[in-house]
């Protein structure tokens, strides 16, 4: 090697440092496919450190497939994922089980186990992955995790079946939280409520991303949670990611799917609100005021 491709290589070994440490999930090449049907050909992703990433994308377009191929839940057929600069791809979970406590997970619908209380159901991971703690702590720990997702304390002895579909994400979000993950995957936790338990759903997503410094990976169809809590946007069309910017950067494309949902009128609905919303902080701030 000639001394200029010595210096390259070292350059190029620099920066791809620096990028993994600003890359909390890297996807390259990703592969998926059920019998016939390609879900994923080729797809890249980077999700940044810090970061609250939308995942949109039509139904059927493989959000769900490309969350579970990053959990370890849905082996692809090639490519690699990196998360926090470790590979997981055909690791054994043992041998990734330090990556793997750094992350937690709300599925679609919270998928609570329905014979275990709130509280039961948020130990799961605390019993699993940490079995020398003893059972007070083990209620302690998940008594503050409930109240940390808005719940009443007196949610933790009831059975999922007790509670609202919006008690049941919050429930579902306090057993994601119950390794202080790093890292946040949410499957859809919108669908299914109301405006305004979907709109105090996303407050509290924003406010412990906030406080706790997640990293989330997020899935949905929702526009107004698009909008007000993610700092940038992953569409899923034809396969791959085909676009990642704020949602600014992705009206600027002229991709007819990203049109047709941003510039659509739910979209222009959701853009007029957001505007509206920080009109109002605007002239209720001690300036806005004067
Ligand atoms: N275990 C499986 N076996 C066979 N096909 C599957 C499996 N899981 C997913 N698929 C197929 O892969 C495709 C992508 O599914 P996926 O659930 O990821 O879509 P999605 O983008 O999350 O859709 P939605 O927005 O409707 O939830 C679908 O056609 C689905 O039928």
């Amino acid at each position: 090697m000639s001394e200029e491709e010595m210096q390259l290589a070292e350059e190029r070994r620099v920066d791809d440092a620096i990028a993994q440490d600003e890359v909390a999930i890297r996807v390259r090449g990703l592969r998926n496919s059920f019998g016939d049907q390609v879900v994923h050909e080729n797809l890249d992703l980077d999700v940044r450190k810090g970061e609250i990433l939308g995942v949109v994308g039509g139904s059927g377009t493989g959000k769900s497939v490309l969350m579970r191929s990053i959990i370890g839940l849905q082996m692809p057929d090639a490519g690699d994922v990196c998360v926090f600069g470790e590979s997981m791809v055909g690791r054994l979970d043992d041998e990734a089980l330090a990556v793997r406590k750094r992350w937690g997970v709300l599925f679609q619908g919270g998928a609570l186990f329905s014979t275990l209380t709130v509280a039961e159901n948020v130990e799961v991971p605390i019993r699993e992955y940490y079995p020398n703690i003893g059972p007070q702590l083990r209620d302690e720990i998940a008594a503050y995790k409930i109240r940390m997702t808005g719940l009443p304390a007196e949610a933790g002895p009831k059975y999922p079946a007790e509670l609202s579909g919006g008690m049941r994400k919050r429930a579902g979000l306090a057993r994601a939280l119950a390794l202080d993950p790093d890292l946040l995957f949410l499957d859809e936790p919108t669908a299914g409520l109301d405006p305004i338990g979907a709109a105090d759903f996303d407050d509290q997503t924003r406010k412990l991303q906030q406080t706790l410094g997640l990293t989330v990976f997020l899935i949905t169809h929702d526009l107004d949670t698009l909008y007000s809590i993610c700092d940038r946007v992953a569409v899923l069309a034809d396969k791959k990611v085909i676009a990642v910017g704020t949602i600014k950067e992705l009206l600027a494309l002229d991709h007819p799917w990203i049109q047709e949902y941003f510039n659509g009128p739910r979209g222009r609905a959701a853009t007029a609100a957001v505007e509206r919303e920080k009109n109002k902080a605007a002239a209720s701030s001690p300036e806005g005021r004067r």
